[in-house]
């Protein structure tokens, strides 16, 4: 699901994954948590329950040693992301915070493995809701 910003030009340009804290000063990758793959491995259980895919990869389920559940993304090679543009997308959805949106919990960068955790949507993504694969929650709106 693609983040629509109004105001793109206040955001910096996509830096080298190395260069990130210093040209943020603070609000880079280095504010998000960054997960290590064993951790990954225990909350999915080896990536055994597939829950969906999307234009950057493969999308898991998880529950983290404290109960909390995650939805796993993980990068196939044949998205057009490259390290450069999965930085950029750390640096970015580490700095928003938004009640109406998915939480965004952290990333895993490790054995040529780039993956992005976000907080389980029981309910599923917002798109199947909007494209009808969930018909309550516009059911819901036509009612209030
Ligand atoms: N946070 C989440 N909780 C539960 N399920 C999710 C979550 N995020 C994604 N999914 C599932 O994975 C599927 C793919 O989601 P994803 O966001 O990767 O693809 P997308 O919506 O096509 O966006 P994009 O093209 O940017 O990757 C969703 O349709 C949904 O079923």
């Amino acid at each position: 699901m693609k983040l629509q910003l109004s105001n793109l030009d206040d955001l910096p340009p996509p830096q080298p994954f190395q260069e990130l804290s210093a040209s943020f000063g603070g609000f880079g990758i280095e504010t998000a948590h960054r997960y290590w793959l064993s951790e990954i491995n225990d909350a999915t259980e080896n990536f055994a329950k597939k829950v969906g895919s999307g234009g950057y990869g493969t999308v898991y389920y998880g529950k983290l040693k404290n109960g909390k559940e995650i939805a796993v993304k993980v990068q196939t090679n044949d998205s057009c992301q490259g390290n450069k543009q999965f930085s950029s997308e750390v640096s970015l959805l580490s700095r928003i915070h938004h009640k109406n949106l998915v939480e965004f919990l952290g990333y895993c960068q490790q054995e040529g493995k780039s993956i992005l955790v976000y907080e389980f949507m029981h309910n599923g993504a917002l798109k199947e809701h909007l494209h009808g694969k969930h018909h309550s929650v516009m059911f819901h709106i036509y009612l209030s």
